[in-house]
């Protein structure tokens, strides 16, 4: 039997999130939910992708209110509150509007799981492969949050060398992309209590004419999966860039146990190589980050870059596709979920 699903949001990671799902015969996409209410419009930003390139199979619009390729055919609704849809034929929601909803009133909606690609401590449970995954409990948690893309890149890291050398305290700086709540030349700031966009004056800034700095909510999204790693252990913030996808974190760790560089090194193959998911990726060829676009493994150690010093502090260079490897890893989430 096919999950059917809803997508809820059909931007940058609703997108790459339809796009692997179509690619699964466990699947079926049945409605994608959009508040924009061209479905000419949404048809074309699914065909077509500055990022990625476009689809093959291209969707067209059938019967009004329906979109279809040579496999696929998808029912386009356009309400803004997920509590005003017919889900009688839906098994999963993932939403991926970014629209912070009372957390009560989802769980009472008639589908076996809703997943919010975005950290909320008040989801049951959020959920990052390689750090939480044994907790997921199938009976009890209904609202999963998928956490956010820095934190599914950055916590499988920590967890791997806080188990075998202890992390003390650290900092970390992630590098990221544009985001669509951005503007692109300056104007007024963009965020508000109805979305999980942060108040910031710097984001009214011209995004392409800047490195703008801010707090990122990297740390606080991996104390929701793992209590540990908080803002008392490690502290953060954020540069955001000028580029499309795939952002960087610069990690700076101190820890109890004596380490090598060459350990390190060791412990990270090591872990390549007996993984579950797909997670690790241990890098040593001279690459930038648009080499990485598309990779789905999110925790990619750049160890030209890594170093250690005085035996107690690590470096560690991360690299991630923050919007189609964290939407592979929000794939790989449903399937753990399904085949659990
Ligand atoms: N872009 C990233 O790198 C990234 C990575 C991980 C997680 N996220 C999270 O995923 C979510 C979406 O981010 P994004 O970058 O795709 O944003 P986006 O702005 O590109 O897409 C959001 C989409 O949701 C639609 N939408 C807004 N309100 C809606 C509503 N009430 N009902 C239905 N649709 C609605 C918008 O029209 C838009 O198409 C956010 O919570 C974000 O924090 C983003």
């Amino acid at each position: 039997m096919k999950e059917k699903v809803l997508i809820n949001g059909i931007g940058r990671i609703g997108k790459s999130i339809l796009i692997q799902l179509l690619q699964k015969k466990e699947y079926e996409i049945v409605i994608i939910n959009e508040i924009n209410p061209y479905i000419e419009n949404i048809v074309y930003s699914i065909n077509y992708d500055s990022t990625y390139g476009s689809l093959e199979d291209k969707f067209k619009v059938v019967e009004e209110s329906y979109i279809q390729n040579s496999q696929t055919k998808i029912k386009i609704t356009n309400h803004s509150s997920l509590f005003d849809l017919d889900l009688s034929d839906i098994d999963i929601i993932v939403d991926s509007s970014g629209v912070k909803t009372n957390i009560e009133k989802l769980r009472s909606l008639p589908v076996k799981a809703i997943f919010l690609t975005h950290p909320n401590i008040q989801a049951d449970i959020n959920l990052i492969l390689g750090a939480n995954e044994n907790d997921l409990d199938k009976q009890k948690y209904k609202v999963i949050s998928t956490s956010s893309c820095n934190a599914t890149a950055l916590l499988p890291a920590l967890k791997i060398i806080d188990k075998e050398k202890k992390i003390i305290c650290g900092d970390i700086v992630t590098i990221h992309p544009l985001l669509n709540h951005q503007r692109v030349l300056d104007g007024h700031f963009v965020g508000s209590s109805t979305r999980d966009v942060e108040y910031n004056f710097e984001f009214g800034r011209s995004s392409t004419q800047n490195i703008i700095p801010n707090k990122t909510t990297t740390i606080k999204a991996c104390s929701f999966v793992d209590s540990k790693f908080n803002h008392e252990l490690i502290s953060s913030n954020s540069l955001r860039v000028p580029t499309d996808t795939v952002g960087a974190i610069n990690v700076t760790l101190f820890v109890e146990k004596s380490c090598t560089k060459e350990g390190l090194i060791e412990i990270f193959k090591e872990y390549e190589k007996n993984q579950k998911f797909n997670i690790v990726l241990n890098n040593f060829d001279p690459l930038v980050s648009s080499d990485f676009k598309k990779e789905q493994k999110t925790t990619i150690i750049d160890h030209r870059y890594t170093d250690v010093k005085n035996e107690k502090m690590i470096k560690l260079l991360v690299w991630y596709d923050n919007e189609w490897g964290y939407a592979s890893k929000v794939v790989d989430i449903l399937d753990f979920y399904s085949n659990n």
